[in-house]
């Protein structure tokens, strides 16, 4: 039968229960199966232990029986509190012994029971640590939206391009639709789909990032569906794969163009049927999760070069949203120094009021290889290390110097001529080069006097310089 753990993980909480009587494990599972909490039952303390630590962030309660031949009690509450602090553990004890519960409480449980267990109060004590448990995660999940600064208030840009990308965003957000956000490295991927997600219909439910290039090809299939235990070598437990803790949320697929061939057909299947098995399980789960696609790569070059699937490529590519490079967009630069001179005032209880017309040139001219990302980190310095409460230039750091080390990088839009795409390349090495015309040529490897002549022409001049020597 289908199952969909979210569901009953949201509303009620997961519970594991440890302990080596069988009656008494059948009773607790029983009496907390019918209050809807997804109950993992284990007679014995060492499997038990395995499957906490396999999965720490998706537990909330532990119950634990205090006396079990071999590995004991108190070892399973250290280990839980040891892989996830968060996790509510009860001890549950043969006799009321002043010395066990004191000993308990100082070992971090947060509650203990005696047996013979009366099932009532037993439900009373663990709905109250599950109350707890489920504010807890709220206030977790709140703080990180606003750390992560969701909403289109904190992604800055006023220039052409940045409005018409806030026109596709508010109109796809309201959507279910599966989005995929191309751009290079630190232009905003993460930050849109954030909000994206903060402005559909699933808000209120998990957003989880996944970056495909982050987590090694052989545990990206088990990190994303699961597994069941004994499924292959290591699988000691089973693991809740990251589709199926987002399964009514949102999930944003990072760095999806380094994704495997063999994984490519699994994730097509999911988005086709909107269902998935665990690795090594049988039994197909829901999930009605949104999926946000980002990759700095051009998929449609790998598709043609077979890396990656046409058919899933087709399947993703339904909304598709643009991110432009920041020298696409130079007029935001300005807004994005003082949004972070700002931003970075507060963290770091810095005073800088202002940045001097010629640092801000500069910063303006640079060729920022590394996007908004790049643009961050600068200020981030140059705030730390400001003393006069004004930036300039003598405060930058070297590299911005070195301008050489750093590629340049352009983006081809559909229809650019190979005029057009030349008169880029230009304009962006005047700019790396700070309008230097000597150095630009000289990297660009031609004549000063040809670089002089396609300046003239880029400004609507004519070519009417000397001739070329
Ligand atoms: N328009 C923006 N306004 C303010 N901050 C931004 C903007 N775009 C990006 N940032 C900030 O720049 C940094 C990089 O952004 P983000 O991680 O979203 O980029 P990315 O495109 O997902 O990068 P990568 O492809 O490397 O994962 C983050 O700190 C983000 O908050």
């Amino acid at each position: 039968m289908a199952k969909s753990l979210n569901q009953t993980e949201k509303t009620n909480g997961f519970i594991v229960i440890v302990e080596d009587e069988g009656e008494s494990l059948k009773a607790m599972k029983m009496a907390l199966g019918k209050k809807g909490y997804h109950v993992e039952a284990f007679s014995n303390a060492d499997e038990g232990i395995r499957f906490i630590t396999g999965s720490p962030r998706e537990i909330d309660l532990v119950i634990t029986d205090l006396r079990m031949p071999g590995t004991d009690g108190l070892t399973v509450l250290k280990e839980t509190k040891e892989a996830n602090p968060e996790i509510s553990v009860i001890l549950v004890t043969a006799y009321a012994s002043v010395d066990s519960a004191v000993q308990a409480m100082k070992l971090g449980a947060d509650d203990y029971l005696t047996k013979p267990i009366d099932l009532y109060e037993f439900r009373a004590r663990v709905s109250k640590l599950m109350t707890n448990s489920n504010l807890n995660r709220e206030v977790e999940m709140l703080n990180q939206r606003l750390d992560k600064q969701f909403g289109f208030d904190n992604i800055i840009g006023r220039s052409q391009p940045m409005e018409a990308l806030f026109d596709k965003i508010r109109v796809v957000a309201g959507t279910n639709a599966n989005v995929l956000l191309l751009g290079e490295s630190g232009t905003g991927k993460e930050l849109i789909a954030n909000a994206l997600h903060q402005h559909s219909q699933k808000r209120g439910q998990r957003f989880l990032p996944i970056n495909c290039a982050a987590i090694p090809a052989d545990i990206l299939e088990s990190e994303l569906f699961g597994h069941e235990r004994g499924s292959f070598t290591g699988a000691v437990s089973r693991k809740i794969g990251k589709f199926e803790l987002a399964a009514n949320g949102t999930i944003f697929l990072d760095e999806i163009g380094d994704m495997n061939l063999d994984l490519q057909a699994k994730l097509l299947r999911v988005l086709e049927n909107r269902e998935l098995t665990r690795v090594g399980g049988s039994d197909p789960i829901h999930i009605h999760s949104r999926f946000i696609f980002a990759t700095n790569r051009n998929l449609q070059e790998e598709v043609r070069e077979g890396r990656f699937r046409e058919d899933l490529y087709y399947r993703m590519n339904v909304v598709t949203l643009n991110i432009p490079p920041l020298w696409q967009r130079r007029d935001d630069i300005p807004l994005l120094v003082h949004y972070f001179i700002s931003k970075f005032n507060g963290e770091h209880g810095k005073q800088v009021a202002d940045i001097d017309p010629v640092a801000m040139k500069r910063l303006t001219a640079y060729a920022w290889p590394g996007n908004i990302r790049e643009l961050r980190n600068v200020v981030e310095h140059l705030v730390i290390f400001n003393r006069g409460g004004v930036i300039s230039e003598k405060d930058f750091p070297d590299y911005l110097d070195r301008k050489e080390d750093v590629p340049l990088s352009v983006t081809i839009p559909v229809g650019m001529t190979m005029a057009q795409l030349e008169q880029e390349a230009i304009r962006q090495m005047l700019a790396h080069c700070g309008g230097n015309k000597t150095r630009a040529a000289e990297l660009l490897d031609i004549s000063l006097r040809t670089l002089q002549r396609k300046v003239k022409e880029m400004e609507g001049g004519g070519s009417d310089a000397e001739p070329e020597l």
